[in-house]
């Protein structure tokens, strides 16, 4: 089967959607979509309320990306969109880097304003690195007095002042999801705007083209006739059909070479840092491989379950613990698109408070890694995230 290729004529941007249940996050990327698509059609393809929270059909595509992701482009970019569901997973999924954005909208409802989860994002896209939010202040439609919508607007601006961002300077574009959805012209022109604050406002981010390539696993298929297939975001680097490849982590590494390249659909001849990406390996059964390995290039990267990090305990606030923890401690560590389960040494200390920042904990884990000095990763317990950490040395 021929594929088309795909064209990489704009740069990439990945961005996101976050904020409180209910607010429109799915609404609004099924309202970006249609816009685009009844602007230029040639480059964007409508993608409705239904087609987004499932998981796209890979069947009927052959290899293709597996979160809910949505593409289109503007005049100026093409942009990978991410629709996370207003669940707890979400939240381990941005520390991880599985949902990592260079950029995200943040859906506020103007008829409730922040709320708990508002917070909750805000904090986590501060800590671990969403560098530009863009704020939608959705379901404008329903608010009639332009000063509760003013209050809303100053609440959010202070809140995301709280965190670090610059809460004057972010653009806050009133919106209404549903009724541009509905082809109501004024809000479908409060779309366009918001997109437009997003092509100006969320910068394209330098990528890491030059450094050795790395893709962590998000899943794995297989593809008859053609062989074992995994596919994930490229966190950085540049991989060319037929380069040699190593998948770590996990297990034993194995050795193989990318033999085909695809993203949403089409075929690539290289693949780089930030595209989604589908990667054919030769020589690879299925049971080889599995979510929460990392592709990369052989000698690149190493398993590791001993390393020192730096970690913050979030507050009950922010989702995290009512109560302190201790030395004996085993909750599950989330790195890249994997969980693992591990113990901590505090050091000196005999406990850990929620809001608490240790400069050095010490984390073994129970099965290795593929681990680098930097990585971000989450803290979990249950359902709930109570800390996030970084890396900061490499032990075994
Ligand atoms: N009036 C009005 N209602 C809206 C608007 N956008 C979304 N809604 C409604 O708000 C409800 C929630 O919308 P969703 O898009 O499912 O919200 P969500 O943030 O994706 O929700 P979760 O994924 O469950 O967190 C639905 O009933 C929508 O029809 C809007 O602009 N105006
Ligand atoms: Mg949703």
């Amino acid at each position: 089967m021929a594929k088309s290729q795909f064209i990489r004529s704009k740069p990439h941007v990945n961005i996101g959607t976050m904020g409180h249940v209910d607010h429109g996050k799915t609404t609004l990327t099924a309202a970006i979509t249609k816009v685009l698509a009844d602007r230029d059609p040639a480059s964007n393809r409508y993608v409705a309320f239904e087609g987004i929270d499932k998981a796209p059909e890979e069947a009927a595509r052959g290899i293709t990306i597996t979160i809910a992701h949505v593409e289109y482009e503007t005049p100026n970019r093409h942009y990978a969109h991410v629709d996370m569901p207003g669940h707890a997973d979400y939240v381990k999924n941005m520390i991880t880097g599985a949902a990592q954005v260079d950029g995200a909208i943040l859906v506020v409802s103007a008829q409730d304003g922040s709320m708990p989860q508002t917070r909750e994002h805000v904090l986590l896209a501060q800590r671990v690195g969403v560098p530009h939010l863009v704020v939608a202040l959705n379901k404008s439609d329903a608010v009639d007095d332009p000063e509760l919508l003013d209050l809303v607007e100053l609440e959010v601006r202070e809140l995301l002042s709280e965190y670090g961002f610059p809460g004057d300077e972010v653009p806050v574009v009133r919106v209404s999801a549903l009724k541009a959805l509905e082809g109501d012209p004024r809000w479908v022109q409060s779309i366009v705007d918001l997109l437009d604050a997003v092509d100006e406002y969320v910068p394209i981010p330098p990528r890491e083209l030059g450094e050795p390539f790395l893709m962590p696993i998000e899943n794995v298929l297989t593809i008859s006739g053609r062989g074992t297939v995994v596919t994930g975001k490229v966190e950085r680097g540049t991989l060319r059909v037929g380069d040699p490849v190593e998948v770590v982590g996990l297990g034993p590494t194995v050795a193989s070479v990318a033999t085909g390249l695809e993203t949403f659909g089409k075929s690539l001849e290289t693949a780089e840092a930030g595209d989604n990406a589908a990667i054919l390996l030769r020589g690879i059964k299925r049971e080889q491989v599995q979510r929460g390995q990392v592709v990369a290039i052989p000698g690149s990267v190493t398993p590791h379950q001993k390393f020192e990090a730096r970690m913050y305990a979030l507050t009950k606030e922010e989702g995290g613990r009512h109560t302190p923890f201790e030395a004996n401690y085993r909750p599950q560590f989330y790195f890249h698109t994997t969980d693992v389960s591990g113990g901590l040494d505090l050091g000196d200390r005999d406990l850990v408070m929620p809001g608490d920042t240790l400069d050095k904990v010490t984390v073994t884990l129970g099965k290795p890694v593929a681990l680098e000095v930097g990585a971000g990763f989450a803290v979990r317990e249950g359902n709930r995230t109570v800390a996030a950490g970084t890396v900061t040395a490499l032990l075994d």
